[in-house]
C-alpha cells in the first residue's frame, strides 16, 4: 500500500555544508542557531523529511512550511531554509541551523536542490512534454520508444513515477522541486539514463522545474483549462511558453495543429522544431497518410530535408497520431539517428505504450472504453476518435470538477451533446461544491432548458440526430445505467477520471475506480467477471 507521503529518494548521497549553501545563493544564517551543518537530501514537506535533509519551509496558500519545521528536525533534518516570515515562525531553540531568503524561499528551492545533489538532471538525457491534453499519453509513447532503442528509462507524471524498477503511484503531474531533485539523483543511482516527463503549467508557474534544463521541450496543444489557476488564457500561454527558454531547455519540438502552437513557435528563445499532422500546413516535420492499423493508426512523419519513417500507435484517434508523432520526433530533435528510430520502433509494434485511462478499452461488445477527458477539448476529440468505429450508438458517462474552472461545464455539456447519442451527466470530483449544482451547469450546455432528462435535436453535418440526455448519480450508478443500457455495437466512453481511484466529496476521499465500476458493470450484463481486452 503506497501512502501519498511516498517518495523515491536516493539511498547514498554527498555531504554538502550549508555554510557553502549560504555563499552560493546569498542566504543569511539566522542568528541564535548553529552556524553550520552537513546536509545530504532535501525535502520541502515536513511528512517526507528524512535523516540529513536540508527543509526548505516556503509559504503557501494554506500554511507556512515554517510551522511544520520542528516535525521536519524531529524527523532528522540537518537545516532549515526559509524566509524572514518562517524565520519569526521557528522555535528560537531549534538545533539545526536556520538559513533564512531574502525572496520566497520557492523561487530557488529547485535550484538549491539541484546544488544539494549536485545536479542530477545534468546526467541525464531529459524529455520534458507540456500542453493542455496529451502530456501523459506523449510520455508514455516516449519512454516506450526511449526503452525500445536500448536506453534504461525513467518517467514522471500523472499517473505513476518510475526510477528503473522503483514505481510509486504519482501524487502530481509535475513534482514539487525538492521530490524532483531527489528522484533524479535516485534516477542516477539507478544508472536511468533517460527521463521521459510531464511539465505542468502549474510546475512551470511555481518552480517545480527549476534545476532542470531539459535536452528537448515538447509541445502538444492548448485549450481551456486551469483558468482558475492562472486567470485567463494570455497567462496560461505565457507560463507554457517558459518552458521554451533557455532557462528550461536546449531545444524544442512544438505541434502546430492549434493555433497556440503557431504562437508558441513565435515566441520560443531556444531553437525549435515544428510539427504538423494537419494536411497543406507548413511544418519542419510532417504526418501523411495516416491509416487504420489495428485499434489505431499508422502514419509516415517526414522532415523537410528528406529523413522519413512510417510507423502506428495502438491508440484510436487522430489526437493520439499527434502525441504518437510528437514523441518520435522528440527523439530525433534529441539527436537519436533515424535509422535507429525505425529499428526500434519495428522492434518495439510502434508507439505501442499502454497508458492507464487513457482510451484503454474494457471490453468489445458493447466497446467500454475508459478515458481521461475532462475538458472540452478532450471530450470532443475523445467522442470524434470513438465515432468511425462504432457501428450502434455512442454513449458518454461524464461530469464536471467542483470548485474548478466552473466557465468550462456548460461548454463540455454542448461537447457532450454533439458528440454522443446517449449523455450521462454525472459527477466527477465534487470537492466541496454541491454536486447537484455543477450537474445543473454541465446540463445547461447540453440544451435549452437544461432539464434531466429530455430530447435535443442538435445538427450534424446538415442532417439531425436524437441524442437522449440523461441525468445520474452517483458516478458508479450512471456507469452502470451507461452499461446496461448499451447494445453489442454501442461504444459506451466513461470520461474524464481515466486512472483515478479515489473521487473527493467535501474534503473526504471515497474509493472509485471507473475501470472497477465498469467492469462490475460488464459482469452484471453477462454474469461472468470480466477481463480486459
Ligand atoms: C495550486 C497548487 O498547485 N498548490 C500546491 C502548493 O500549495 P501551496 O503553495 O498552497 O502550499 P500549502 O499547502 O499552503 O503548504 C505550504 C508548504 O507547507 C508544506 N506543508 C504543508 C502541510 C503539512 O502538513 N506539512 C508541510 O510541510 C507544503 O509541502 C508546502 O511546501 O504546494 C502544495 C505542496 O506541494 C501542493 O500540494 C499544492 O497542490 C495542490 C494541492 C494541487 O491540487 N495542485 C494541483 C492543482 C496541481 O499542481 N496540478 C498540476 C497538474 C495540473 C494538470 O495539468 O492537470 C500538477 O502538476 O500536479
Ligand atoms: N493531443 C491531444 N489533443 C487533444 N486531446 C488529447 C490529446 N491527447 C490526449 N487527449 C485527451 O486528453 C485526455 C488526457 O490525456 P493525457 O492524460 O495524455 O493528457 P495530459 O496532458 O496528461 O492531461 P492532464 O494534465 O490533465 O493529466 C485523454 O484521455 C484524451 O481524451
Amino acid at each position: 500500500m503506497t501512502s501519498p507521503f511516498d517518495r523515491i529518494r536516493p539511498a547514498a548521497t554527498t555531504a554538502r555544508q550549508v555554510s557553502d549553501l549560504a555563499v552560493a545563493f546569498g542566504l543569511t544564517i539566522a542568528p541564535g542557531h548553529p552556524a553550520d551543518a552537513a546536509v545530504t537530501c532535501v525535502a520541502s514537506d515536513n511528512r517526507v523529511a528524512r535523516p540529513g535533509d536540508l527543509f526548505v519551509a516556503v509559504p503557501g496558500a494554506r500554511a507556512h512550511g515554517a510551522q511544520f519545521a520542528a516535525d521536519a528536525v524531529a524527523r532528522g533534518a540537518t537545516a532549515v531554509l526559509t524566509d524572514a516570515r518562517g524565520a519569526e515562525l521557528i522555535a528560537a531553540d531549534t538545533t539545526v541551523p536556520v538559513l533564512v531568503a531574502d525572496e520566497d524561499p520557492r523561487a530557488i528551492l529547485g535550484q538549491v536542490a539541484a546544488w544539494v545533489l549536485g545536479n542530477p538532471a545534468e546526467e541525464l538525457m531529459t524529455f520534458g512534454v507540456t500542453g493542455t491534453n496529451g502530456k501523459t499519453t506523449t510520455t508514455y509513447q516516449l519512454d516506450h520508444l526511449l526503452r525500445a532503442l536500448g536506453w534504461k528509462g525513467g518517467l514522471i507524471g500523472t499517473v505513476e513515477t518510475r526510477s528503473g524498477d522503483r514505481v510509486i503511484p504519482s501524487v502530481l503531474t509535475t513534482p514539487e522541486a525538492a521530490d524532483l531533485q531527489a528522484l533524479l539523483a535516485a534516477m542516477r543511482e539507478d544508472h536511468v539514463r533517460t527521463l521521459a516527463m510531464e511539465v505542468s503549467s502549474h510546475a512551470l508557474a511555481q518552480h517545480r522545474v527549476d534545476g532542470v534544463v531539459f535536452g528537448v521541450a515538447g509541445f502538444t496543444n492548448l485549450t481551456q483549462d486551469h483558468l482558475d489557476f492562472h486567470g485567463d488564457f494570455e497567462s496560461y500561454f505565457a507560463t507554457k511558453a517558459d518552458l521554451f527558454t533557455p532557462a528550461r531547455a536546449r531545444r524544442g519540438v512544438i505541434t502546430l495543429d492549434d493555433t497556440w502552437g503557431e504562437r508558441m513557435a513565435e515566441v520560443a528563445q531556444v531553437p525549435v522544431a515544428t510539427l504538423t499532422t494537419l494536411p497543406g500546413k507548413d511544418a519542419d516535420w510532417t504526418v501523411t497518410d495516416v491509416a487504420p492499423s489495428g485499434t489505431g493508426s499508422a502514419f509516415t512523419l517526414t522532415h523537410r530535408d528528406g529523413r522519413t519513417l512510417r510507423t502506428s500507435t495502438s491508440l484510436p484517434g487522430g489526437y493520439n497520431v499527434a502525441n504518437a508523432a510528437l514523441a518520435v520526433t522528440m527523439v530525433l530533435e534529441g539527436g537519436s539517428d533515424i535509422r535507429d528510430v525505425t529499428d526500434a520502433l519495428a522492434a518495439g509494434h510502434g508507439l505501442s505504450a499502454t497508458v492507464p485511462g487513457r482510451m484503454e478499452v474494457l471490453a468489445t461488445a458493447p466497446r467500454v472504453v475508459v478515458d481521461f477527458a475532462h475538458n472540452t477539448e478532450a471530450l470532443e476529440l475523445s467522442l470524434a476518435a470513438l465515432r468511425p468505429t462504432t457501428t450502434g450508438r455512442l454513449a458518454v458517462v461524464f461530469g464536471a470538477t467542483g470548485d474548478r474552472d466552473p466557465g468550462k461545464r456548460p461548454f463540455m455539456g454542448a461537447a457532450a451533446v454533439r458528440g454522443a447519442d446517449v449523455v450521462y451527466v454525472t459527477d466527477d470530483d465534487p470537492h466541496d461544491e454541491d454536486p447537484a449544482k455543477v450537474r445543473a451547469e454541465v446540463l445547461a450546455g447540453t440544451g435549452p432548458n437544461g432539464t434531466p432528462e429530455r430530447i435535443v435535436d442538435a445538427a450534424d453535418g446538415g442532417g439531425s440526430r436524437t441524442v437522449e440526455v440523461r441525468e445520474v448519480a452517483p458516478r458508479a450508478d450512471a456507469i452502470r445505467a451507461a452499461i446496461l443500457a448499451a447494445g453489442p455495437d454501442d461504444t459506451v466512453l466513461v470520461a474524464g477520471r481515466g486512472h483515478e481511484t479515489v473521487q473527493e466529496i467535501a474534503g473526504v476521499d471515497h474509493p472509485l475506480d471507473d475501470r472497477v465500476e465498469a467492469r462490475a458493470a460488464l459482469a452484471a450484463r453477462t454474469g461472468q467477471p470480466q477481463q480486459n481486452v
